[in-house]
């Protein structure tokens, strides 16, 4: 569905050169869900915008939807959906007829046009608003109407340049059910980013991780995951007495690292906690040591980013 080969786009801002983007290979297979994750100005939008055929890239080639982004750019908008960052609508209609126009736009007869629209208007708690002015909404109905805009032609493949921005919580999971109904239903295919690492990490079956214009890692959220020092498991012991002998314990356990024991619980990381889990009761009850439960936590997407740059994808987005 998308194939890019060093993909690349310079800046130039005063006599200086930014490399927003600096090379970047990129496979998408018909019906995958990929999110792109990286820190501010990584370079996300600017390769979304590139494949949206907004932006033409200063280096490498790709196809999207069939077409090349360079020679065929209409055929490629023809076959996408883009809900980007700051999507503005046209002013002087209602809401409903400014869906419906788009969904025109797109080749919908008049009828299929209205129904869509309607279903998303209600989908997406528009309603209510579907007989006012467009330039009467507030920003988060204009949001939520711009939302609306890129998915009523039901596109085969859906780029989401942070769909959430500006979104009550609510909406946020309308939105969500939107796409993930879509996806069932019709196997759209989805590339996103969001500074939600939830969202990724729910709604994304690979994730790509870039920073400074490159990619530097990819995989599904548990291999990426699986890459970070592992699970942090910890035993909860009924007698803080017992530390030192769960520890040995815990330290035994082929893979376990980081052992750490505390108060009155033992804590060390593995690469499958949930295997591991089991493994490590059964020898703490044979050693006599009883617990008072278990606990896995699994790292992150943040902790993967932090163990690949040594910086927190939470500091840039609070
Ligand atoms: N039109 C432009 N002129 C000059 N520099 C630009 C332009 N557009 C983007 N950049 C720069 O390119 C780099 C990548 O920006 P980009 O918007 O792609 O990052 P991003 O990963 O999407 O960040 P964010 O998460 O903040 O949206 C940044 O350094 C940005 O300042």
């Amino acid at each position: 569905m998308i194939h890019t080969t060093g993909l690349a786009r310079r800046f130039h801002s005063g006599r200086q050169t930014v490399h927003a983007v600096r090379g970047v290979d990129i496979d998408v297979a018909p019906g995958e869900v990929v999110g792109l994750l990286g820190p501010n100005g990584a370079g996300k939008s600017t390769t979304l915008r590139m494949l949206t055929t907004l932006l033409a890239p200063t280096a490498g080639s790709a196809t999207v939807a069939g077409y090349d982004i360079r020679t065929d750019p209409l055929a490629v908008r023809r076959r996408i959906g883009s809900i980007g960052q700051g999507n503005g609508s046209f002013d002087g209609l209602r809401t409903r007829e400014e869906l419906q126009a788009q969904g025109r736009f797109y080749g919908l007869d008049r009828h299929t046009a209205r129904r869509r629209a309607d279903e998303l208007l209600q989908r997406l708690q528009l309603s209510g608003q579907a007989d006012r002015d467009v330039a009467k909404l507030s920003g988060g109905q204009r949001r939520r109407l711009d939302v609306a805009m890129g998915l009523i032609h039901r596109p085969p493949l859906l780029f989401l340049d942070e769909p959430s921005a500006g979104l009550d919580p609510h909406s946020r999971s309308n939105l969500w059910e939107h796409v993930t109904g879509m996806r069932a239903e019709h196997g759209t295919t989805i590339v996103m980013t969001t500074h939600y690492l939830e969202e990724v990490d729910a709604a994304a079956q690979r994730v790509i991780i870039i920073d400074h214009g490159r990619i530097i890692a990819e995989g599904t959220p548990d291999q990426l995951k699986s890459k970070v020092s592992g699970d942090l498991v910890t035993v909860e012991l009924a007698d803080p007495g017992d530390r030192s002998a769960a520890a040995t314990i815990a330290a035994g356990i082929p893979t376990a690292h980081e052992v750490a024991p505390g108060r009155d619980a033992v804590s060390f990381r593995v690469s499958h906690g949930d295997t591991v889990t089991p493994e490590i009761v059964r020898a703490l009850d044979a050693a006599g040591i009883r617990l008072r439960g278990t606990q896995v936590q699994r790292p992150t997407l943040d902790d993967v980013f932090l163990s690949l740059t040594g910086r927190s994808l939470r500091e840039d987005h609070g």
